[in-house]
């Protein structure tokens, strides 16, 4: 035999060598991983915490089933393992292949208290299981201010509260609010807030020609107690003013105020009840920016009913009789969804060419007439990314004030999972799994899927699904 025949014949044996060497030690991790996963399926704490103190890298290893100790605890109702695997870390966020998390585990087999326990007082994994009521945390939503429509026409009320010295007055200059920075001690979350003035601030601006003052509402507050104080809670109003916007900023003296003009960014930081004044009066104002002219004649209309109504000045137009929705501000209703593989484990997510890169959201539509909210997500769907819906579920709602969209959100479950995208509204559209949906959500974004912000439906959307039980 060669020197070279020699060589490859050793280089051989070790070949054979190694193999044999990793498939024993494969085959005696896959037996560990199976006795561990065992222990905690039978409740043997004992067994569960040697194992993992000789391996702690078997935690969250799944077994030939799919399904790891975890899992298979919470399947069986084993307390003290489930707690006993939480305190070494075990991750809450993992899926088997059916999708499901130990949680859904345990609460689709009745075992609430270990599903109490996986929910943990931890943020990330509350945020999972806390989704049952989706319309709970929907921003722009919340209606601190009762709107009373009966004052609306009430011209004498109006004009006293107009001067009342605790009225609050916001200030939009082209539909951007003013506002300040907010200290991150705050704890809201939130890092801008409106700024308010008050009645003598404004009285000269409300004189100009081209200021729109509307009546938001009244603060939902039991009247004070204190005699020194105004029995009726204060008046909140909102202005729209034409004058040179950096000539405005100084009615706030020496405060440090600017104007949040990037609408889909500068938006989303307020608290969540000035998220809700702000959907209102936005809206609004955008309304009388858009028609300051009849849409059926084309003379000047005026606004009246506090804000609330614009009123052609022609006497003899026929907006004048009869019903006239040319005459309220307008809401555009807007389906937005989340469509569901029949396999109920992946989602359908699309991507605009203006998103950031890696971003995927909801699709969404504007309603047409005569359109149901079902025909409307069956037909947006197919269009944008040729995907055919089946049954649609309504699940919560967001005012959108970028202009004055009803965002109706709604889970949808698709009859086909061809994708074919509508290049001119839709640059990509996927499947997603649900566990990159839930490492998106919970573990922050990763290159291949960035969700769009908390603040929109589209994100509660998702997050509302992954909160609901993967099918079992
Ligand atoms: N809060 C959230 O989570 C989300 C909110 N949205 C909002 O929903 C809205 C609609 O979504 P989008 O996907 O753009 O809608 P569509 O899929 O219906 O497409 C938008 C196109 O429809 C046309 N359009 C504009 N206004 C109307 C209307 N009133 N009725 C019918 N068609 C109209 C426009 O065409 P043209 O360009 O020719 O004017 C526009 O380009 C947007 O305002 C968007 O900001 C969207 C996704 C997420
Ligand atoms: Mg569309
Ligand atoms: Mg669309
Ligand atoms: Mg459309
Ligand atoms: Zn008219």
């Amino acid at each position: 035999m060669s020197v070279i025949q020699c060589e490859n014949a050793s280089r051989q044996r070790t070949n054979v060598n190694d193999r044999v060497v990793k498939s024993v030690r494969m085959n005696m991790t896959e037996e560990m991983v199976e006795r561990f996963v065992d222990a905690a399926s039978r409740g043997d704490v004992a067994a569960v915490s040697s194992l993992i103190s000789r391996c702690p890298s078997l935690l969250d290893r799944p077994g030939a089933n799919g399904w790891n100790a975890l899992m298979l605890a919470a399947r069986n109702g084993h307390y003290t393992v489930t707690e006993t695997l939480l305190s070494h870390g075990a991750d809450r966020l993992v899926v088997n292949r059916s999708s499901q998390t130990a949680y859904d585990i345990a609460k689709f087999w009745g075992h609430t208290h270990i599903g109490n326990l996986l929910v943990g007082t931890d943020n990330q994994s509350q945020h999972i299981l806390a989704t049952t009521d989706p319309s709970q945390e929907i921003y722009f939503s919340a209606e601190p201010l009762d709107r009373l429509s009966e004052r609306r026409s009430d011209a004498t009320w109006q004009q006293d509260k107009q001067n009342q010295p605790d009225s609050v007055f916001l200030l939009f200059s082209e539909l951007s609010p003013l506002v300040h920075s907010l200290e991150p001690s705050t704890g809201s979350g939130a890092q801008t807030s409106l700024s308010r003035f008050s009645s003598s601030l404004v009285k000269e601006l409300l004189l100009k020609p081209g200021s729109v003052l509307v009546f938001l509402g009244v603060e939902r507050r039991r009247p004070s107690s204190s005699p020194e104080t105004s029995s009726e809670p204060p008046a909140w109003f909102a202005i729209n003013s034409t004058e040179d916007p950096e000539v405005l900023l100084k009615l706030g003296g020496e405060k440090d105020l600017f104007w949040a003009r990037r609408p889909n960014r500068d938006l989303l930081n307020f608290s969540q009840d000035e998220a809700g004044i702000l959907a209102q009066a936005r809206a609004v104002l955008a309304w009388h920016s858009r028609y300051a002219f009849c849409p059926t004649c084309g003379s000047s209309s005026r606004s009246e009913e506090a804000g609330y109504k614009r009123t052609c000045t022609n006497a003899s137009c026929s907006s004048l009789q009869g019903v006239h929705n040319t005459s309220y501000p307008r809401v555009d209703p807007v389906v937005i969804m989340l469509v569901l593989h029949p396999d109920g484990e992946q989602c359908l997510l699309g991507r605009k060419k203006v998103f950031p890169t890696g971003m995927f959201s909801c699709l969404a539509g504007f309603i047409e007439p005569g359109e149901s909210v079902e025909s409307a997500v069956r037909r947006e769907v197919e269009e944008e990314s040729g995907v055919k819906v089946g049954s649609v579920r309504y699940v919560a709602c967001q005012p959108w004030p970028v202009p004055s969209s009803l965002m109706i959100g709604c889970l949808a479950v698709a009859l086909s999972t061809d994708i074919k995208v509508d290049e001119n509204e839709i640059e990509e559209a996927r499947w997603f799994p649900r566990q990159k949906v839930i490492d998106a959500l919970f573990r922050g974004g990763s290159p291949v899927l960035l969700l769009s912000p908390q603040q929109t439906i589209a994100h509660q959307l998702v997050k509302h699904w992954i909160g609901c039980n993967s099918n079992l």
